[in-house]
C-alpha cells in the first residue's frame, strides 16, 4: 500500500504547500490536502501534518482558534490510535492548543520575531520522527515565529526530560524557550512539536537537506513503500 497523508490547511496557513510539497517528494504516495472546516479526514492515513502559519491572524492566542476546527476532532481521533502526527511551527501550537501536546508557546523572550536558521540537538533518536538522526546530532533548520517560546511547568519539563520527550533543542537560545526545548513528543511518541521548519529544508537549494531525514524517518517506521 502507497503511503497516505493529510496536510491541513487552516484560514491563515502559509507552509501547507511547502509542507505537502516535502511529504511528496520524500515520502511519495498520495498527500490529501485538508480544509480545516471538514468534519472528518480521509480513510487510511499514514501521517497528519499541521502546518505553519498565522491561523486566524494569531488572533486570541496563536492556535487557540484553529484547534477549535471541525477537522481537528478527526485528528485527535486519529492520534489517539496512534497515526503519527506532525505540527510545525503553527502547528505545533495548535497541538498544545488542542491539548495534544502539553505547555504553551509564548511571545518570544525578546518579543521580536525571528526568523533564520537555527542549530538544533536531536535529542533522542528513539522515536518514529528522529529515527534516522543520531542522537546528539547537530542539525540546521529554519525558524520563523514570534509565539516559539516554549513554556511548562517544572514537573512537566522533568517528566518530559525523563521519557525521553524531548525530541529537539535549540544549540543556542534563540526564543527564551525553557531548557531551550524546540520540540516535544506527546506520551506515545506518535506527535511531535516542533517551532522549526523541517520542510523548508529539504533539498540543497534551500541552503540543506538536514529536514530530510524527519520525513525519512516517518516513512521508514511505517515501514510502507513510497
Ligand atoms: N511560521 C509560523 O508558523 C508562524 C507561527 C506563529 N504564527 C508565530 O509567529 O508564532
Amino acid at each position: 500500500m502507497a503511503f497516505s497523508a493529510a496536510v491541513i490547511t487552516f484560514p491563515g496557513s502559509n507552509c501547507d504547500r511547502d509542507m505537502a510539497v516535502a511529504i511528496e517528494e520524500i515520502c511519495g504516495g498520495t498527500v490529501h490536502r485538508v480544509w480545516h472546516g471538514d468534519a472528518g479526514l480521509p480513510e487510511g492515513l499514514d501521517f497528519i501534518a499541521l502546518p505553519g502559519g498565522f491561523s486566524y491572524g494569531d488572533y486570541l492566542r496563536s492556535g487557540a482558534m484553529a484547534a477549535r476546527s471541525p477537522v481537528m476532532q478527526a485528528v485527535v481521533e486519529q492520534a489517539g490510535r496512534g497515526v503519527p502526527v506532525l505540527g510545525v511551527c503553527n502547528g505545533f501550537q495548535v497541538l498544545t492548543e488542542a491539548g495534544l501536546l502539553p505547555g504553551a508557546l509564548m511571545r518570544n523572550a525578546g518579543i521580536r520575531f525571528v526568523c533564520r536558521d537555527v542549530k538544533l540537538t536531536v535529542e533522542t533518536s528513539q522515536s518514529l520522527f528522529t529515527a534516522r538522526y543520531f542522537k546528539g546530532q547537530t542539525i540546521t533548520i529554519p525558524v520563523a515565529h514570534h509565539d516559539g517560546n516554549y513554556f511548562a511547568d517544572e514537573a512537566t519539563l522533568d517528566r518530559l526530560e525523563g521519557e525521553g520527550r524531548v525530541a529537539f533543542r535549540y544549540a543556542e537560545p534563540v526564543n527564551g524557550s525553557q531548557r531551550d526545548i524546540a520540540g516535544v513528543l506527546n506520551e506515545a511518541g506518535n506527535v511531535l512539536g516542533m517551532m522549526p521548519h523541517p520542510e523548508r529544508m529539504i533539498e540543497e537549494a534551500q541552503g540543506g537537506s538536514d529536514g530530510r531525514r524527519l520525513f525519512e524517518s516517518v516513512l521508514g517506521s511505517l515501514g510502507v513503500s513510497a
